[in-house]
């Protein structure tokens, strides 16, 4: 019998690195054979991804031109995803997540009448417009779905509760299999702290932009009450979060503002970290795994299970907040301990292979 084709599809740096531990399992699973392909929405983020799991897209549909609007970049995603269908003629088409490459490859796998499959199904925060479009993109990937790839049983119930066609699968998130890959690799430290502890902040979310300015200040006031520690902030690319973060931070002596970093860099400074800052959806899900308290710069997540099992606080957007939560935790080691959990919410770093083996089982079952 010959191999059933799965479109594996990605277009930003998460969706790469969720991705990519699929597309290797599947690389080495009977049966299966995977056609990787890359929208480009984030095109150099992307890259540096793919370099460092060591794989090549097969196509890369280059959608993003300057200034589009983003029915551009999904109607370019479609028309392109369409004509690669007619070329392989997959048997089924994965996405993750909740971007306009996700919902193009929902409706692209639709209207072909080829199955699709959802990573990363049932995140919900049940309320459209937060974070828009995500929330959106989330729910009408989830409508035309065969398979339910849900991360943990928070995300099974969520997804239950709407009465969809297709079957759920409680999996794990395919981000710890990426991260447990990552960790276990040698990589150099990105700072030399000398010695000193490091505290990791990332922010970059587009809903909490009007209020960087406010929460920058409360990082610049925490760096000058704690000049024996040592932050690190990987700025985003954004031009909004860059400037506002350079006006306000730059030359603060224990405070670096530093480039993007690489997939295996944010992985090491957050093993190196005692604790970290962030909006970021990924970390909220890796940083269990590394055994390092989580504060989250958000008033919402979808990614409540952190919360609940006690190894994130969600502590929104106030500076006051951020500075006295952060204070509570620096100032004590037990505090922090409380933090450390045995078993990430999120999954076991098998998530990948379950996925390959749910496909093949349900593409070799006569319906
Ligand atoms: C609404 C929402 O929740 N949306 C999420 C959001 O994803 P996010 O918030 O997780 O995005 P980021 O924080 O950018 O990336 C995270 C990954 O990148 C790594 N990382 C980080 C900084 C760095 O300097 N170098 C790195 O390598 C990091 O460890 C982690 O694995 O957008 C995605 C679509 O773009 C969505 O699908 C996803 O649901």
């Amino acid at each position: 019998m010959s191999d059933h084709k799965v479109f594996i599809v990605a277009g930003t740096r998460p969706e790469a690195i969720k991705m990519a531990p699929v597309y290797k399992a599947m690389l080495k699973y009977d049966g299966l054979s995977p056609v990787l392909i890359s929208t480009g929405q984030h095109r150099e983020m992307l890259k540096q991804v793919f370099d460092w799991f060591e794989i090549k897209p097969d196509e890369d549909l280059k959608v993003m031109t300057p200034n589009q609007t983003v029915n551009q970049v999904l109607s370019r995603s479609l028309v392109g995803l369409d004509e690669l269908i007619s070329k392989y003629q997959p048997d089924a088409v994965l996405a993750q997540g909740d971007t306009t490459t996700v919902l193009a490859a929902a409706l692209a796998a639709f209207n072909n009448k080829v199955s699709f499959g959802h990573v990363e199904a049932g995140l919900r925060t049940h309320t459209l417009d937060r974070p828009y479009p995500e929330e959106g993109y989330r729910q009408m990937a989830a409508r035309v779905a065969k398979w339910h790839f849900a991360p943990t049983q928070k995300s099974v119930e969520a997804l239950e509760a709407e009465n969809l066609s297709g079957d759920i699968f409680k999996v794990g998130n395919t981000v710890i299999d990426a991260l447990l890959e990552t960790a276990s690799r040698d990589h150099p430290p990105v700072v030399d702290s000398n010695g000193k502890d490091l505290v990791l902040i990332t922010g970059h979310r587009r809903e909490n932009h009007d209020k960087f300015r406010a929460v920058f200040e409360a990082f610049k006031q925490l760096a000058s009450e704690y000049p024996e520690k040592v932050f690190v902030y990987p700025v985003h690319l954004n031009p909004n979060v860059r400037n506002l973060a350079h006006e306000v931070l730059a030359g603060v002596t224990n405070f670096k503002l530093i480039e993007p970093v690489s997939y295996p860099e944010i992985v090491s400074l957050m093993k190196q970290a005692i604790l970290i800052l962030t909006d970021s959806g990924g970390i909220q899900e890796e940083a269990p795994s590394l055994k390092v308290p989580l504060l989250v710069m958000r008033e919402t997540t979808e990614r409540q299970e952190s919360v609940d099992a006690g190894a994130a606080k969600l502590i929104g957007t106030d500076p006051d907040k951020i500075f006295s939560e952060a204070r509570r935790l620096l100032d004590s080691e037990v505090e922090r301990k409380k933090m450390i959990v045995d078993q990430n919410p999120f999954g076991d770093g098998a998530s990948a292979l379950r996925i390959c083996k749910i496909i093949d089982n349900s593409l070799n079952t006569p319906s």
